[in-house]
């Protein structure tokens, strides 16, 4: 190996969650290196949210104005697949990260682009694809942001039958004629709906009892039952048992536990996600490749002082806007360690602490209907040990949603802790929900007391005139 080049930080994983780290850390004056094997951006700028909300816009866009009177008929035609097409490679930049770069070099961020490994303590060792070797090392810290990849489990026929993961679904060019989805979370409910809309014949198969099983379960079947008008078939409490594909472009067949068939042209295995950690050297610092990194509340891997994992890898909230919240306390944390600066805060809702991600973690669906909701939903609160009571209101029956959409369909649910009289979560399913959830974020994180919500006035006629009738409802 050659000698070491020392920097104060070194980020392993260059996705938003490593860019925002090394964005905190040279803000702080460390200097900071980052290794990446693929693109600066990671999996959510050129295969996950990014591509997959710049196909769902028009889709979503198009099913709201089809409930306005007067402009339904302006858009009862198919999509412009190519223009859809062209305006998600616009948002990926067809897969090009020059404007990363670009932005790297503005912040004195050096780009080490190749497959990084811990290499002992303090130490990241780097292959670039032409086969030159780097090693790195820390000052102060190494901060591991590697992310996930798709899980695709290993049912019989599989290998053969060249499923697609998220990001052969993100970045297609054709609409399959039938495309099948095994999976019932956000990426099967995002993708069949984006892909039922962009002219696909989709059969979702999940093996759960409904869809978006981690949100309240009225989300999951307003999404199901908007699916299904849009033609798609959603099929829940269903095992896979086997796959297959006939030659190289045959249409493939799932089988199903009991024996029946469906066929299709694709196949999308929206089956979960793994940590990329079998091969960034953690048995080189005691721990177990393959594993998630378990972190404290500071994201430092305990028992190593200057050894960080934020983002996906760590395994505490796999979304982007959460990683990004991860990396701003992660970057304090090092620069406060860095300048010596004494405690470090890590009271509650302290600086030093991602707090939110389990007390107020918010997520946004972008399906027909939208769903969004923050904090606990009312069975994990009531796992959690509150004492609870769930208030819950058609959004429909909102003058603003009416207005917004004919014959506006949607749901909205508070879970309010009786004790302190504060709200521990909300969930908001329904056009244009995914807007509403920042409000409930705030009351949520802030644990604003339902007293004071009563004087946080919704405008009239929005939407957010729930909040309002959530309160009325709550205090009968
Ligand atoms: C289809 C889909 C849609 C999604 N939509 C949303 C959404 O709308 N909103 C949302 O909040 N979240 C969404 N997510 C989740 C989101 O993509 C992730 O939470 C986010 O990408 C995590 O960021 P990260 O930086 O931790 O990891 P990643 O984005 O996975 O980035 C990790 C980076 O590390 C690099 N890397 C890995 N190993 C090495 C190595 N050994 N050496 C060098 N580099 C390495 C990778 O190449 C990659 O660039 C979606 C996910 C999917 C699959
Ligand atoms: N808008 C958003 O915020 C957004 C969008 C997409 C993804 N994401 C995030 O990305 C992550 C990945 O999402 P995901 O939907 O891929 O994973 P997930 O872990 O949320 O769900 C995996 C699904 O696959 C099913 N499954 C697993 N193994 C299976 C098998 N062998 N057979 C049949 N079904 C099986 C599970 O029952 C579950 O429904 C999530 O944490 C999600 O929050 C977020």
């Amino acid at each position: 190996m050659t000698e070491a080049v020392e920097y104060d930080v070194v980020v392993l994983g260059g996705g938003p969650v490593g860019e925002n780290v090394v964005d905190r850390t040279r803000a702080a004056g460390l200097s900071t290196a980052l290794v990446e094997s693929e693109l600066v951006g990671g999996e959510c700028s050129y295969w996950a949210c990014v591509p997959s909300k710049a196909l769902l816009r028009p889709v979503l866009a198009r099913v709201d104005a089809r409930r306005v009177p007067g402009l339904a008929g302006a858009v009862g035609g198919p999509l412009d697949t190519a223009a859809v097409f062209a305006h998600r490679d616009y948002w990926t930049n067809d897969w090009n990260d020059d404007g990363q770069l670009d932005w790297l070099g503005s912040i004195g961020v050096h780009l080490y682009r190749g497959h990084g490994r811990l290499y002992g303590s303090r130490k990241v060792a780097v292959t670039s694809p032409e086969g030159e070797h780097h090693v790195l090392s820390a000052r102060h810290a190494v901060v591991v942001c590697t992310g996930t990849r798709a899980v695709i489990p290993d049912v019989p026929g599989i290998a053969g039958a060249r499923p697609w993961t998220s990001r052969e679904a993100t970045s297609a060019r054709e609409v399959p004629g039938r495309l099948l989805i095994v999976g019932g979370s956000v990426v099967a409910a995002e993708m069949a709906t984006a892909w039922q809309g962009l002219g696909s014949q989709v059969t979702v198969l999940a093996r759960d009892s409904g869809l978006l099983p981690r949100m309240e379960p009225f989300a999951g079947e307003l999404v199901a039952e908007a699916l299904r008008e849009a033609g798609a078939v959603v099929r829940t409490g269903v095992s896979v048992e086997a796959v297959v594909r006939e030659g190289s472009t045959g249409p493939v067949r799932v089988v199903l536990q009991g024996g029946e068939t469906l066929e299709g042209d694709e196949l999308l295995m929206a089956t979960g996600r793994a940590p990329r950690t079998e091969d960034i050297g953690l048995e080189t610092v005691g721990l177990k490749p393959g594993d998630w990194i378990a972190v404290d509340d500071s994201c430092r891997v305990p028992g190593h002082d200057w050894l960080y994992a934020v983002g996906d890898v760590n395994h505490r909230a796999l979304l982007t806007h959460q990683g990004k919240y991860q990396a701003r306390i992660t970057g304090a944390v090092i620069a406060a360690r860095a300048a010596g600066s004494g405690e470090l805060d890590t009271s509650r809702w302290g600086a030093h602490v991602a707090t939110a991600d389990t007390e107020a973690l918010p997520q946004a669906v972008f399906t027909d209907p939208e769903a969004a909701a923050v904090g606990l939903t009312l069975a994990e609160a009531g796992r959690a040990g509150y004492r609870v009571r769930a208030v819950d209101y058609d959004l429909g029956r909102v003058s603003g949603a009416g207005l917004y959409a004919d014959g506006y369909r949607g749901r909205a649910r508070m879970v309010v802790d009786l004790d302190r009289e504060v709200l521990l979560g909300v969930t908001f399913v329904g056009p244009g929900a995914a807007e509403l959830v920042h409000a409930a974020t705030i009351a949520v994180a802030g644990e604003v007391p339902i007293a004071r919500l009563w004087h946080a006035v919704p405008s009239f006629p929005t939407v957010s005139e729930i909040w309002l009738r959530l309160l009325e409802a709550y205090r009968g």
